[in-house]
């Protein structure tokens, strides 16, 4: 599909409420990918300078829902925590034909329908979104149609990629692993660049060693055709530092334990946020 054209094919309103860290960057896809700004509402309490900016280019900050009415679309990225609190706010733009994108984490179809009501699509993107590069993981209730899904799905392609499951049961997985999963990598360079001034580096060598080997790492992952296995190897020389380094970390207590524990508690918490 070619996101651009999808994008501007999208009819109707649509209505961001909570324009954040994720919402914020979601926003600034769109718009650079063509939808037209004067067709965005944004629900904002405290929009930050850049969202403040682009009501010069047409989108409405902070309306009065009965100027708004309902929308065709209405994306939510509030944070879970609030959402049974904030979320009966957002009912005015919620008619019988309005779909429901929220991104909130742990937030289910049926409490989504609870609260808001309309036709509901639970999706979790990952930062990368902001550069275009996420990757969303979404999931559509049986009320939603055709259309519908296709417009979820232009708004949602518009940050990265896309993948449709029909099991609402693996999102909490899903955003243990992908939502959360760029906090890991950032934690790896710091780590690493901790490790490096533990072995005598300079502070600002080490961080600069961490930070691109990080980024080269994951761009040639992302370029190559290789699997990450494979891409391992090729830095592993028999008998050499790497396999000396990876007999460390893929020991016992190494980073498979690790992350097993990682994501097992991030996918717990992803549950307790739907209660
Ligand atoms: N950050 C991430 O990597 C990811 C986040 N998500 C999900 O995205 C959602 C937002 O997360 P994130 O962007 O990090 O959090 P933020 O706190 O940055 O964004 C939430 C925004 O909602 C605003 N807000 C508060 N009250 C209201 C209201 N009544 N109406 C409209 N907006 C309101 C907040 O304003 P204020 O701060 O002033 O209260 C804030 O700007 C969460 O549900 C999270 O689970 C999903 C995937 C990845
Ligand atoms: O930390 C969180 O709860 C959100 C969801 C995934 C990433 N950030």
């Amino acid at each position: 599909m070619n996101t651009s054209n999808a994008l501007q094919d999208i009819a109707g309103t649509i209505v961001l409420a909570g324009a954040g860290k994720m919402g914020g960057a979601m926003l600034t896809g769109w718009l650079a990918r063509g939808l037209d700004p004067k067709r965005v509402v944004v629900i904002e309490p405290h929009p930050s300078a850049g969202i403040g900016a682009l009501a010069t280019r047409g989108v409405r900050l902070n309306p009065s829902p009965d100027d708004v009415g309902s929308a065709a679309t209405l994306v939510v990225a509030l944070k879970p925590q609030m959402f049974r609190e904030a979320g009966p706010m957002l009912k005015p733009f919620v008619g019988p034909s309005t779909l429901l994108v929220s991104i909130m984490a742990g937030t289910t179809i049926s409490a989504l329908q609870e609260v808001c009501g309309g036709s509901v699509v639970r999706a979790m993107p990952n930062t990368p979104a902001a550069i275009g590069r996420g990757i969303t993981v979404a999931v559509a209730a049986s009320n939603v149609s055709a259309v519908q899904r296709a417009v979820a799905d232009a708004l949602l392609r518009a940050t990265g990629s896309v993948e449709w499951v029909d099991d609402e049961g693996l999102m909490d997985a899903v955003t243990a692993v992908s939502g959360s999963g760029p906090a890991y990598i950032f934690l790896l360079a710091e780590e690493l660049a901790r490790a490096g001034v533990e072995a005598g580096l300079p502070q600002e060598l080490a961080t600069k060693l961490a930070r691109e080997t990080v980024a080269g790492a994951g761009e040639l992952l992302h370029r190559s055709e290789d699997s990450s296995a494979t891409l391992r190897k090729n830095v592993t020389s028999p008998g050499g530092t790497t396999a000396a380094a990876l007999e460390v970390l893929m020991g016992p207590d190494g980073l498979w334990q690790l992350m097993i524990r990682a994501v097992a508690a991030a996918t717990k918490r992803s549950t307790e946020l739907a209660k």
